[in-house]
């Protein structure tokens, strides 16, 4: 993280556990404590399980921490919020609803910050183009392929000029072709934007693509191990071997463990 930018996220000893209906508790966040800076990429891996997806619900203010804290510009997450449409997330599955067409999807954001109907649709169909959708907007999602439906997703998050966008796996479901336009895309959009972002992947390689700094997490979700990635390190196969097999030896060592809280 550079030293001259201002923390943007702050999470501090968080700590997350549900109650399952067998009664039994698991322990989903144990102490985890990170730093994102204004404009930092950052790129979460770790064991399936480990927290990742609920750590992104809390950022979003939709389920709370049993302690620690989150703050985001120096203030609690939930006051942060309050603003429509300062955080967005990308899912791995497109959650467009089926009925509406591309632009409409991409407008929904939009309304809920109250923006007028003829501006929502012009930024809407403005960010389809921006996404290379220029002549799908009034399709409906059953007519685009699943690369032209995540490319609205994406259009659908950075329509609402977010200042974090939170990436869940959103580039997995994807043919490797598709998806490696789609990253180099969506990394081109957040460069133009200025905006911070954080991707949740299990792929190491979109890790070291997308992320300027990596974290790996254990299970549950705490931080064993952080990678800064240099400048053009995913265009040197020399320093993608290096950094992969930093990243395996930290997850290999990083297994779940006793997440299963007493
Ligand atoms: N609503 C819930 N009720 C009970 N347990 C939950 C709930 N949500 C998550 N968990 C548990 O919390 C732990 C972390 O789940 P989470 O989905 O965040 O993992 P993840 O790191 O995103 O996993 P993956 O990489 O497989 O997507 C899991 O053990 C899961 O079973």
């Amino acid at each position: 993280m550079s030293e001259q930018s201002p923390v943007k996220i702050r999470v501090e000893k968080a700590k997350k556990s549900f109650i399952q209906k067998s009664g039994g508790a698991v322990e989903a966040i144990r102490e985890l404590t990170f730093d994102v800076a204004d404009n930092e990429y950052v790129a979460i891996v770790g064991p399936t399980g480990a927290g990742k997806s609920v750590l992104f619900d809390c950022l979003l203010g939709l389920k709370s921490l049993d302690g620690g804290r989150i703050t985001i510009d120096g203030e609690p997450v939930e006051k942060f919020i309050r603003k429509k449409g300062r955080i967005a997330r990308i899912f791995q599955e497109d959650r467009l609803l089926p009925w509406l067409t591309a632009t409409d999807n991409v407008a929904l954001g939009l309304q809920i910050q109250g923006v007028p109907e003829a501006e929502r649709r012009e930024r809407a169909r403005e960010w389809l183009r921006a996404v290379g959708l220029g002549t799908f907007t009034e399709a409906l999602p059953s007519e685009m392929s699943g690369g032209m439906r995540q490319r609205t997703n994406i259009a659908r998050a950075f329509a609402t000029g977010p200042e974090i966008i939170l990436l869940d796996e959103a580039f997995s479901a994807l043919d490797e072709i598709t998806a490696m336009r789609l990253r180099s895309d969506f990394r081109a959009l957040a460069r133009r934007q200025k905006m911070t972002f954080l991707i949740v992947t299990h792929s190491i390689d979109e890790a070291i693509y997308l992320g300027t700094r990596i974290l790996v997490f254990g299970a549950p979700a705490r931080l064993v191990h952080q990678i800064a990635v240099p400048e053009g390190a995913s265009d040197s196969p020399a320093e993608v071997d290096r950094i992969r097999s930093e990243i395996r030896h930290w997850i290999s060592v990083s297994g779940r463990d006793a997440s299963t809280a007493a």
